[in-house]
């Protein structure tokens, strides 16, 4: 396949041409047609790595009722994601190689690349574990989330040995739940939706919570030279700790989601119990902060935490509606908006959604265009933005925290040259392709 007249993130105007391998064979001007070749005319339009989410929840096995392979892979596709990273907090959870073994039979529908995560229990297994082609150890908990994986200091010490002896990275999601305020829970919350619930959720899971956990995270992992990766860092403090450990020697990066660089407590008061999620959302302070440090180029990596759950379960009240939103679909689309505005460039988007977590975990045919890296690419006019309706989108879950934002949405994306998502740009149709998606540890 060649598609003609693209522009890239940096501004260059170029044709790429892609060979029956998947790769890309050429990044250069005036590539003409071979014959037979298909061609795709992509001049005034953007070609952008696909994005590397390595954080979703894509609810295989036991919570199909939730998301799938299938559904959630989809998702991804009509967002511009070509690589998704599958967390172990399913039913039962990825802690050893048989349940790596199942997910992995599960994978097989997906539209998209993939890694598979293993997590840390008191009774994972680590030999068999290790054994298997882990993308990456995590996300350890470091307190209960969904799913009630929770740790203590003492075996996320041994689970970061296990990993370092093997030379593998280990993703952490840092709060100290003895730094959470109970007292906020206290009393009439309200009921779904109102001011109450949401705020009482970031009032409980405090922002010292997570910056005292994520700064004893990264001296537990300088201490044994682990590669560590914060997850889900939802307050600025948090992402300059993990820039301070970086500048003093340590392995570390740090992820942030785009409901903490969107949302905040404000907008939470809204969204009642849809808006409960772990960390949970934060002022409209920290939240300008945490914006500001990605516009600037200290947020390494922007991941989902895409954690969908039916509006059924999210609608109970806040003691029982589970944590989590979806963004897998939303990702790109909110940040080439925000390039669209003038609040981030381009290459931004590109280094935060696709270079840098793929250099990140040692991805190296992912996450760039460029010749001899995987197709994976993603033609969207970044002029053309709409209104986020979750009526569109494509999770199972049927709702979104972004309703009514503004997004920018891919036209067309590929999977190693294959087309897995294309919408018609005039009607608004959505077709999807085969299920072509790998294990990126073992290609
Ligand atoms: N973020 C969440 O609130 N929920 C996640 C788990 C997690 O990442 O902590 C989920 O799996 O639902
Ligand atoms: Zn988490
Ligand atoms: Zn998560």
């Amino acid at each position: 396949m060649l598609i003609t007249g693209a522009t890239l993130a940096d501004g260059r105007v170029r044709d790429v041409r892609i060979g029956d391998d998947g790769r890309i064979d050429a990044v250069a001007e005036g590539l003409g047609a071979d014959a037979g070749e298909r061609v795709l005319e992509a001049r005034g339009r953007h070609l952008l790595p696909g994005a590397v989410d390595v954080h979703v929840h894509f609810r295989e096995p036991g919570g199909s009722h939730k998301e799938t392979w299938a559904s959630g892979s989809r998702s991804a596709a009509a967002g511009g994601v070509t690589t998704v990273v599958d967390q172990p907090n399913t039913s039962p959870p990825t802690v050893d190689g048989d349940g790596f073994d199942e997910k992995a039979a599960l994978a097989a529908e997906s539209l998209v690349d993939y890694g598979i995560n293993g997590g840390v229990t008191a009774d994972w297994d680590p030999e068999s574990l290790f054994d298997r082609p882990l993308f990456a150890l995590g996300e350890v908990f470091l307190a209960d989330s969904t799913g009630d994986m929770g740790i203590d200091a003492d075996l996320f010490a041994d689970a970061l040995d296990e990993a370092t002896a093997r030379d593998v990275p280990v993703t952490v999601h840092a709060e100290d739940a003895t730094l959470f305020d109970e007292s906020a829970l206290d009393g009439d919350l309200g009921g779904i939706g109102t001011a109450a619930t949401a705020d009482a959720w970031s009032a409980y899971r405090t922002a010292e919570a997570e910056i005292a956990a994520v700064e004893r995270a990264l001296a537990t992992a300088a201490d044994r030279d682990a590669r560590v990766h914060v997850a889900h860092t939802s307050t600025p403090e948090a992402v300059d700790a993990v820039s301070e450990a970086r500048a003093d020697g340590a392995s570390a990066t740090c992820e942030v989601t785009p409901h903490h660089l969107f949302l905040s407590r404000e907008r939470a008061r809204s969204l009642g119990t849809f808006g409960r999620m772990n960390p949970p959302l934060r002022s409209e302070e920290r939240r300008e902060a945490l914006f500001a440090r990605l516009a600037e180029g200290a947020v390494d990596v922007v991941a989902t935490d895409h954690a969908p759950h039916t509006v059924a379960e999210k609608r109970q009240g806040l003691a029982d509606a589970p944590s989590g939103v979806p963004g897998v679909e939303t990702l790109y689309p909110l940040l080439l908006e925000s390039a669209r505005k003038g609040e981030l460039s381009l290459e931004r988007v590109r280094d935060v959604a696709a270079a840098n977590p793929a250099s990140a975990f040692g991805l190296d045919r992912k996450g760039r265009v460029a010749e001899g890296y995987d197709a994976d690419l993603v033609l969207v006019d970044t002029a053309g933005s709409r209104e986020i309706e979750a009526a569109a989108l494509h999770s199972a879950c049927a709702w979104t925290p972004f309703e009514g934002l503004r997004g920018v949405f891919p036209e067309v994306t590929l999977v190693r040259g294959e087309v897995v998502y294309e919408r018609d740009p005039a009607t608004g149709a959505a077709s999807f392709g085969e299920a072509v998606g790998r294990n990126v540890r073992e290609s």
